[in-house]
């Protein structure tokens, strides 16, 4: 417990021009100096009324309860009203009214405008680069050593300066000095990283007013530590200026509700902020109801009641106990041959695996240990749908019918209320350290993501937006330890089922120990005899649809525009792929039929393309084949969150070798790509973990996957007084916090905070992600990209929870089908665009990721076939070419694809010609 402080700390309001990097600013002052940052968007609703005398009182008068104001950085222009908001008004106070203000990027070009300097656009815009600033050891920069700082702008400030006109001055000390235009302003720092851009001015004092300003980034996490000397020499500066002040005739510190007596600290703040947002927001109040509520509406704690005890009638009385739990180790055993012993394919489903290597370990440290299957229950387990656009809420039946619907403005405090409800604090009563024991499992679509910041109109769509299962049976697999853990929430009650399936995981673990060779999944190597299959015909059926190159260009233009005209500094743009097949006659009539088709589908991307965040998800009218690579956000039982944002793509291809892939991650242009997301991910985790809290354990390291390298950064958040993770392998190792004392005691569901308060993911939107939404949305001519670029994932009873990004990933929806006689599969792909793109690359790379996924509709690659033996010995080739193939397959040559092909067909034919005259049953009997 901090003891008391006597006198209140000195408070710095913070303008937050809806910026992706404004909470790593206030985490900066906050670790920096003595003082509490306050802060409030530039669109305030109370605070931007105008009297009629054209005042802006009500925020003069909030600003006599601070002692400095910064004003940040944002998307658009100093010129623009809308852009600016309030800041303007800092530069128009009257002296009485003054108080200090350090500008950032924004906020600096938005005072140097206000004092006569123009604001033009850069040459080459400057986002996620690092360069270092000439300064003149003076004001704010006094101390200072060499400043190596990122910058994010794509505008720049001109004060007609020789050097900015002529790109030149007479003699060096003339940088220094101001000029006729803005004789107010005094540079500070000029930047010549750019020859087209010449000198750009970084950081400027004004001549009387307690104005300072830079433009490049202190709080970047690739920004030197002379960031930090920075904002102490201006709250130095600040605080003298303070102290001189004859004015000052308004009390200060009459915000705060709470009593003089205790002291606030930088949660209370925070909370007095939550509250006070909310109290502004109409529409969105605090229990998420919208005003025209219709009359089922039900409060969130009623639905969390019905979720955990039921109705007495059509919901089941389901309380979590404590965890039941056996474990078995897997031997051979994979996740699919557990979910086909469940009988699982033939049903609705929710499989979360992680792909493994060969010999069936794990991929990664860090992301890859643990598969987890949530079990289904035919006409029991619930669930819980949002509809955004509409935003319509409903639980459903174990039958997926609905029990009760209801409109709401924000669908979340409804989740959270639910989760909160099915907690068990308490660790199972025999020894389980599975990350997940049950609880929700499900996904949130990117438009259900785009509303919670604001962006809406959304078509309406025939899928959820949300889709939550109350999943009370797991089964999961520690693939590190090769150990299986046969769950249910529903404790002892369900011992039975908990035996059972352990018997059964048991026996066939036995069973395919004495079989041959491992393969990491059921259909790692595609088996040839996949050709007397419906699959084979499906997969033949198969028509790929991408975006034109023309058009797909044009696109990215069109975000490099947006680009250098300020109100992007990066742009994920993506699009939607299909895949159309001819529907197989047994899918058309079984569900059951369709169901498994899916699942084998599954089976074949999650064999080609193993990824640590592969997905199976077959619920309502949904079906998900994911091999996603990206953690959107997990968090620990303790509430240790960790996001891993990937950025920065290479494709393999011939010719382009590791050393290659690791020299094009190393460019500034996938750097830079990668920072941006690095940064916005820390401000996200700074706004619900705190300023203290928040690091970056890995900083754009190269990963490899099955078709493509990536790089990865690694960004966890920790509450206060946890102990950390330190390596990739201690991240997903049990700890102590499973004991009693230790999830007792940790804060209540942050993880599920950050989770929530970071959607969509910001990897999937590029920042500053609220403006670069609303861009994304006009160039991908409003065209939804639904559940993928959304996430997927659990949350879980014990209060972890883990997600991934939904990329790489297939997507179905029943009703969406044009007709009963054809399957269309999405596959959105896409890229982050930069100013350094080229259209072509991200065109290329859109392909590559589209590619990675498609392989799963695609023939079997021409490695190495293999025939099963049994179908070899029914077959008297009279064909000599191929019996020479044949001869030459069992000297176990390898063969083309081409030549596979041939002998599959004779294969076939051979196969048809016996069934027909009745030497074997079926075709199938041999398959
Ligand atoms: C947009 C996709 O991927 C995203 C964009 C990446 C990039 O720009 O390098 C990398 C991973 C994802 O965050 C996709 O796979 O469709
Ligand atoms: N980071 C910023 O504040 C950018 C400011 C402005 N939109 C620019 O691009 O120059």
């Amino acid at each position: 417990m901090a003891p008391a402080i006597l006198t209140q700390r000195p408070r710095i309001l913070f303008l937050d021009a809806y910026d992706s990097f404004s909470n790593n600013i206030v985490a900066l002052v906050e670790q920096t100096v003595n003082v509490d940052v306050i802060k409030i968007f530039i669109d305030d609703a109370n605070l931007s009324k105008v009297t009629t005398s054209g005042d802006h009182a009500a925020f003069t008068d909030y600003l006599k309860t601070f002692d400095g104001v910064i004003a940040g950085p944002g998307p658009g222009w100093a010129k623009c009203d809308k852009d600016v908001g309030l800041m303007r008004e800092l530069w128009e106070l009257r002296d009485e009214q003054l108080l200090p203000v350090l500008g950032i990027c924004l906020g600096f070009q938005s005072m140097c405008l206000a004092f006569g300097a123009d604001i033009q656009r850069l040459e080459e815009p400057k986002h996620g680069i690092v360069t270092t600033v000439l300064h003149k050891c003076q004001s704010i920069f006094r101390g200072v050593e060499h400043l190596l700082a990122t910058q994010y702008h794509s505008l720049h400030v001109k004060l007609d300066h020789p050097i900015q006109t002529k790109r030149a001055v007479r003699y060096p000390a003339q940088l220094w000095e101001s000029t006729d235009s803005c004789p107010q302003l005094e540079p500070l720092a000029w930047d010549f990283d750019s020859e087209r851009n010449g000198a750009v001015l970084m950081g400027v004092r004004h001549v009387q007013k307690p104005f300072w300003g830079v433009q490049f980034h202190p709080e970047s996490v690739c920004t030197n530590e002379e960031g930090k000397r920075i904002i102490q020499n201006w709250w130095a500066d600040a605080q003298s200026w303070n102290r001189k002040r004859i004015f000052r005739n308004v009390p200060k510190h009459n915000l705060a509700s709470k009593t003089q007596s205790s002291p606030m600290t930088v949660a209370d703040f925070r909370r007095e902020l939550d509250l006070y947002t909310a109290k502004n927001q109409s529409k969105h109040s605090r229990l998420g109801f919208v005003e025209n509520v219709d009359s089922k509406t039900i409060a969130p704690e009623k639905l969390a009641s019905l979720i955990a005890r039921g109705d007495g009638q059509s919901l089941p009385y389901l309380p979590p106990y404590i965890v039941h739990c056996r474990t078995t180790g897997s031997g051979r055993l994979t996740v699919a041959d557990v979910c086909e012993l469940l009988e699982m394919p033939r049903r609705e489903a929710i499989v979360l695996e992680s792909g493994l290597q060969s010999n069936l370990l794990p991929m990664a440290v860090g992301t890859g240990r643990y598969s987890i299957i949530g079990v289904v229950i035919p006409g029991e387990t619930l669930r819980l749908h949002y509809y955004a656009g509409i935003q319509r809420m409903q639980l459903r039946d174990g039958h997926d019918k609905v029990h009760t619907e209801w409109n709401v403005a924000d669908p979340w405090p409804y989740v959270r209320e639910v989760m909160k409800s099915i907690q068990r604090p308490i660790p199972p009563g025999n020894s389980t350290w599975a990350p997940f024991w049950g609880g929700l499992m499900g996904y949130a679509s990117y438009e259900a993501g785009l509303e919670t910041i604001d962006v809406n109109g959304h078509e309406e769509a025939s899928y959820p937006d949300i889709c939550f299962a109350y999943i009370t049976r797991t089964v999961v697999f520690d693939h590190q330890i090769k150990k299986v853990y046969v769950q249910s929430i529903r404790g002892i009650h369900d011992k039975g089922w908990v035996d059972g399936t352990l018997e059964k995981i048991y026996e066939h673990a036995g069973l395919k120990s004495r079989e041959s060779t491992p393969s990491s999944t059921g259909l790692a190597q595609v088996d040839p005899f996949e050709a007397h299959s419906m699959m084979h015909q499906y997969i033949d059926s198969c028509q790929q649809s991408t975006a034109g190159q023309n058009e797909y260009c044009d696109k990215v233009r069109a975000c490099q525009d947006a680009i250098a005209d300020g109100q992007s500094y990066e742009l994920c743009l993506t699009t939607r792929n299909e895949v159309r097949a001819r529907r197989p006659a047994a899918c058309r009539i079984s569900h059951a039929e369709d169901n498994e088709h899916s699942w084998n589908l599954y089976k074949r991307l999650a064999g080609q393309n193993p990824a640590p965040f592969s997905a199976y998800m077959r619920m309502h009218n949904v079906h998900i084949l994911s091999s996603s690579p990206e953690r959107y956000i997990s968090w620990d039982r303790s509430q240790t969150s960790q996001c891993r944002p990937i950025k920065g793509t290479v494709q393999k291809k011939p010719g382009v070798t590791a050393d290659i892939a690791h020299a094009i991650l190393s460019s500034s242009k996938e750097r830079a790509e990668n920072l941006m997301i690095v940064d916005l991910t820390r401000h996200q985790l700074h706004g619900v973990y705190g300023s203290e809290n928040v690091r970056v354990s890995q900083l754009m390291e190269v990963e490899e996957y099955e078709t493509l390298w990536q790089l990865v950064s690694v960004v966890e958040a920790v509450p206060d007084g946890i102990h950390t993770a330190k390596t990739a392998e201690d991240w997903e190792n049990p700890r102590e916090y499973a004991s009693r004392m230790r999830v007792e005691k940790s804060a209540p569901q942050l993880g599920f905070e950050a989770f929530v308060k970071s959607l969509p993911p910001g990897s999937m939107t590029g920042a500053p992600k609220k403006r670069s939404c609303e861009i994304l949305k006009d160039v991908e001519d409003g065209v939804r990209r639904g559940i993928y670029s959304g996430v997927l994932g659990y949350l879980d009873v014990g209060g972890g929870g883990d997600f991934s990004v939904v990329i790489r990933t297939a997507i179905k929806i029943d009703d969406d089908q044009s007709n009963d006689k054809e399957d269309v599969w999405r596959i959105g792909a896409g890229g982050a665009v930069t100013s350094q793109s080229t259209p072509e690359g991200e065109y290329e790379e859109m392909v590559a990721k589209f590619g990675s996924t498609n392989r799963a509709f695609m023939p079997p690659p021409a490695a190495k076939p293999k025939l099963d033996r049994r179908a070899i010995e029914i077959i008297e080739p009279d064909d000599p070419e191929f019996a020479e193939l044949l001869a030459s397959m069992r000297g176990g040559e390898e063969l083309t694809l081409d030549d596979a092909q041939l002998m599959l067909r004779a294969v076939e034919q051979e196969l048809r010609r016996r069934a027909a005259a009745g030497e074997v049953d079926d075709v199938t009997e041999v398959e």
